[in-house]
């Protein structure tokens, strides 16, 4: 049961729930996917809805837009548009990422620490050893892929259910970054492309995001690139100038590097087996059928 805070709530709810078959058909092409679940009853794949997540994840689209009935209609249609053109599916389960990329990104996943931060994205920028290969001559579209494939992994581990697992928490770990090139406008295009692609269309999907390992003279950068970000997810912000001091935020981080209390290395706690849920190995099976045809 969805926990609604009073009757605005659950009668904006309501009338979003009514409305969003038709508001799907005539505004989406009939994409009904978000975070990996049918919002709505019926039509192709009708077997994977299930109404108690389907419900959590509407309610998680009326708080991202407190509730303004016109804004989360109109955000909704957005965000189900993005996902059917961008696929971030097959980003996140079909497609096979750089390897320079993927060396730096990390997913872990324990029930047993703190709430909301169970499952935890770790970006370890600072060890991307040529930035210049990373960002420029179209890799950074490849980069944004492999970014947006890394967070739909993540998501595709919460439990909508359960207050405690249902929003993720992201690090980005600088250390060893070296700022002797600065910051090129390709690589400052690329992450300001990253940052709104994750407020515009990931609501409601980040509990913390904590920056390790960050050299106080680069605390300029930091008010750089939050100029991109809203006040809302600014606020969930946390910079560490050492990494070791991140074992006080989450109880299992590693104990070498990060302080705290797990004997397991990062590499050794990076979850790489993560099936799509059965909703979106349909529809990413679907996918391949339509090519093959
Ligand atoms: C080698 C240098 C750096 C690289 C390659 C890099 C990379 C990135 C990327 C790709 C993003 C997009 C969001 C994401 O992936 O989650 C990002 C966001 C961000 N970075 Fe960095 N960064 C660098 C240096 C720094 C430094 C030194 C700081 C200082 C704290 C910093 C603070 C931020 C902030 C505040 C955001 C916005 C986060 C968000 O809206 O989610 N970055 N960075």
């Amino acid at each position: 049961m969805v926990p609604f805070n009073n009757d605005t709530e659950k009668k904006v709810f309501n009338n979003i729930k009514k409305q969003l078959p038709s508001i799907i058909h005539d505004k989406c092409q009939d994409y009904d996917e978000f975070y990996g679940h049918k919002l709505i009853p019926g039509g192709n794949g009708e077997q994977f809805y299930n109404e108690d997540i389907a419900d959590h994840l509407i309610y998680k689209l009326c708080k991202a837009y407190q509730f303004n009935e016109t804004e989360t209609k109109t955000k909704t249609i957005h965000i189900l548009n993005w996902r059917r053109e961008f696929n971030p599916l097959s980003a996140g389960f079909m497609e096979q990422h750089d390897e320079m990329f993927e060396k730096i990104g990390i997913l872990t996943e324990d029930r047993d620490n703190e709430p909301n931060k169970k499952v935890i994205t770790w970006n370890l920028y600072g060890q991307i050893e040529d930035r210049t290969k990373m960002f420029a001559n179209g890799q950074d579209k490849k980069f944004i892929r492999y970014r947006i494939g890394l967070m739909e992994r993540g998501i595709n581990l919460l439990d909508f259910h359960d207050d405690n697992n249902c929003y993720m928490t992201q690090i980005h770990d600088y250390k060893n970054v070296s700022m002797i090139f600065g910051m090129n406008a390709e690589m400052k295009a690329c992450i300001k492309n990253i940052v709104t692609i994750f407020q515009d269309y990931y609501p409601e999907s980040l509990y913390a995001k904590y920056f390790v390992n960050v050299p106080t003279v680069l605390a300029w950068i930091y008010d750089l690139l939050t100029k991109f970000v809203d006040k809302h997810t600014r606020d969930k912000f946390v910079v560490l100038s050492s990494g070791s001091k991140l074992g006080k935020y989450i109880k299992n981080s590693p104990a070498v590097g990060y302080g705290g209390k797990s004997k397991q290395s990062l590499k050794e706690q990076n979850k790489t087996d993560i099936r799509p849920t059965e909703y979106g190995l349909f529809l990413l099976q679907q996918q391949s059928n339509e090519e093959v045809e």
